[in-house]
């Protein structure tokens, strides 16, 4: 497909029949999904189901016993370097905890993946460059010489965010995201998550416990459990099916209660909101700006 005319609902990411094993333990087996151009695919199932293997798995730092990964249409993660290079290059990740690099600054974080990729790039330039990524990100200027142990959890998730968007990537991982932030914090990263995905026309895998961030920033959701993705599809068609574990996630008692939030929320908004169980793809007029940090 031409560069210029692609499709809103082609997959960005398509795994087919993949198997992850550790010894005898079995993670995936036979898991297929697909992720599509321009949505946020919310990726939920029990701890130990596999969720942060299967994102190894699509960026390469897995390599799965059988099945093929394929992102960006064009490119096995596992391919000869130089081609894995440059798909890596499209792709920002933000790991479980933000991992970032505690004996540099904030900045100088940012600035990793920029001489990584591009080794030859003006120093000024490149502080420049992680100076607006910080203020992107919703940091104030003055985080940027801070070391991490100087910022608050939401500060640092904020930053490991810079870090993961420093080149400007279509495709963002995010393992975790609101893990650890108070239940404000937690909103306003959603809502800059959703912001910059919006601005940037991003693809975000997004892997969360986090059933409000599901209901507020989520086209779709896909389900982990017996080694595979058991279903994928909006909140409302995932309500719909029959499987124990989803009806005990969304209808349990937290779920109950995300719901009811969620509909208060929609209660007090004037304008409709398009940023849930919609398809993806589908254009939106929700235009917020990022959340101020926390
Ligand atoms: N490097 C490894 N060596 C051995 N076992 C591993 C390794 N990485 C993951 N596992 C195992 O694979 C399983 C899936 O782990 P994973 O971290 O993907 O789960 P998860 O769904 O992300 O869990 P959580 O929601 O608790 O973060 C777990 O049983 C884990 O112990």
């Amino acid at each position: 497909m031409a560069a210029g005319n692609r499709r809103r609902d082609e997959a960005i990411i398509k795994v087919t029949g993949l198997k992850n094993s550790f010894g005898d333990q079995v993670v995936h087996e036979n898991l297929d999904l697909e992720v599509r151009r321009g949505e946020i695919l919310g990726v939920v199932g029990g701890s130990g189901t596999g969720k942060s293997v299967l994102m190894r798995s699509i960026i390469g730092l897995q390599t799965p016993d059988a099945g093929t990964v394929r992102v960006f249409g064009d490119a096995d993660t596992d391919e000869e370097a130089a081609e894995a290079v440059k798909v890596r290059k499209r792709w920002g990740v933000l790991f479980q905890g933000g991992a970032l690099f505690s004996t540099l600054t904030v900045a100088e974080n940012i600035q990793v993946p920029l001489r990584e990729f591009y080794p030859d790039l003006d120093p000024v330039l490149m502080g420049q460059i992680a100076a607006y990524k910080v203020v992107m990100t919703g940091l104030p200027p003055e985080a940027g010489p801070k070391y991490p142990s100087e910022l608050s959890g939401g500060m640092k998730k904020r930053a490991g965010l810079a870090r993961a968007l420093a080149l400007d990537p279509e495709l963002l991982f995010l393992d975790e995201p609101t893990a650890g932030l108070d239940p404000i914090g937690a909103a306003a990263f959603d809502e800059l998550t959703r912001s910059l995905q919006k601005t940037m026309g991003l693809t975000v895998f997004l892997i969360t416990h986090d059933l409000d961030t599901l209901y507020a920033i989520c086209d779709r959701v896909a389900v982990l459990a017996d080694k595979k993705v058991i279903a994928v599809g909006t909140i409302p068609e995932l309500l719909a099916l029959d499987h124990p574990w989803i009806q005990e996630y969304f209808n349990g008692p937290r779920g109950r209660a995300a719901t009811a939030s969620k509909e208060r929320g929609e209660a007090e908004t004037p304008a409709p909101d398009q940023t849930h169980a919609r398809p993806a793809g589908a254009d939106t007029t929700d235009d917020r700006p990022a959340g101020a940090v926390r």
